[in-house]
């Protein structure tokens, strides 16, 4: 495996201190960030949230998507219990990159769906590897986590990776008129565990 642990510092939030620890993949050069708080390796299962980098909507406020709402809403639960961990892994894009994610937005500008846009530009629907993981959750001694999630796959692809998953937590946030579409095409196409939006737009 090419992650490596780098350093960790503190990072104080208008949530809460974390922790912060630096993670270096030496084959691909992409950094990854885990923040911490409270004791995590002490055997007990730990609040998780993978989370996937999006820039547009974790760091410039983008409504097409739930991602800001939802790594707001970890760090908010993670400092109500004063114990979990996030892991923000470099996979913009759901794995094509930044540049990707723009044209597949162009398409979806106009008509395409999120699923649609990125076979046009001939990838997959989701091109993400989480085994990038495993030397991470083996560095800060965690086995056990109960994730934040709504997405059943990723639940699966990190147990294929055995990773003990011994709960899904709902993570339902964020949803606004802009991204109706794209949680409707996470329900629908990719099976995510959304509820249902009778009175919603599409
Ligand atoms: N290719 C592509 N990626 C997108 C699009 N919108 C958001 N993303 C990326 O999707 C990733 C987040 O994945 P999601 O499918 O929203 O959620 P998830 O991580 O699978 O599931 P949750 O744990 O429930 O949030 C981030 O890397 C975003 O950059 C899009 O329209 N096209
Ligand atoms: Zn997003």
């Amino acid at each position: 495996m090419t992650v490596r642990y780098v350093e960790s510092s503190k990072l104080p939030t208008s949530w809460g201190i974390f922790d912060m620890h630096g993670f270096e993949d030496t084959e691909t050069s992409k950094e990854h960030v885990v923040l911490s708080m409270g004791q995590i390796d002490n055997g007990e299962p730990v609040l998780a949230r993978i989370h996937s980098e999006c820039l547009t909507g974790d760091a410039l406020f983008s409504l097409r998507c739930d991602c800001g709402a939802q790594l707001q809403s970890a760090m908010h639960r993670i400092a109500m219990e004063g114990r979990g961990v996030i892991f923000y892994l470099r996979q913009e894009g759901r794995g094509i990159g930044l540049m990707n994610k723009i044209k597949a937005y162009r398409l979806q500008d106009k008509g395409a769906d999120t699923v649609e846009a990125n076979e046009q530009l001939g990838f997959g629907a989701d091109m993400r590897d989480y085994s990038i993981l495993q030397p991470m959750l083996e560095h800060m001694n965690i086995h056990e986590i109960r994730l934040m999630t709504n997405n059943p796959r990723k639940v699966k692809a990190l147990q294929e990776l055995g990773i003990n998953v011994v709960e899904r937590v709902a993570h339902e946030s964020g949803r606004n008129p802009h991204n109706a579409k794209y949680l409707e095409t996470k329900k629908g196409k990719l099976g995510h565990l959304l509820e249902d939006q009778d009175d919603g737009e599409s």
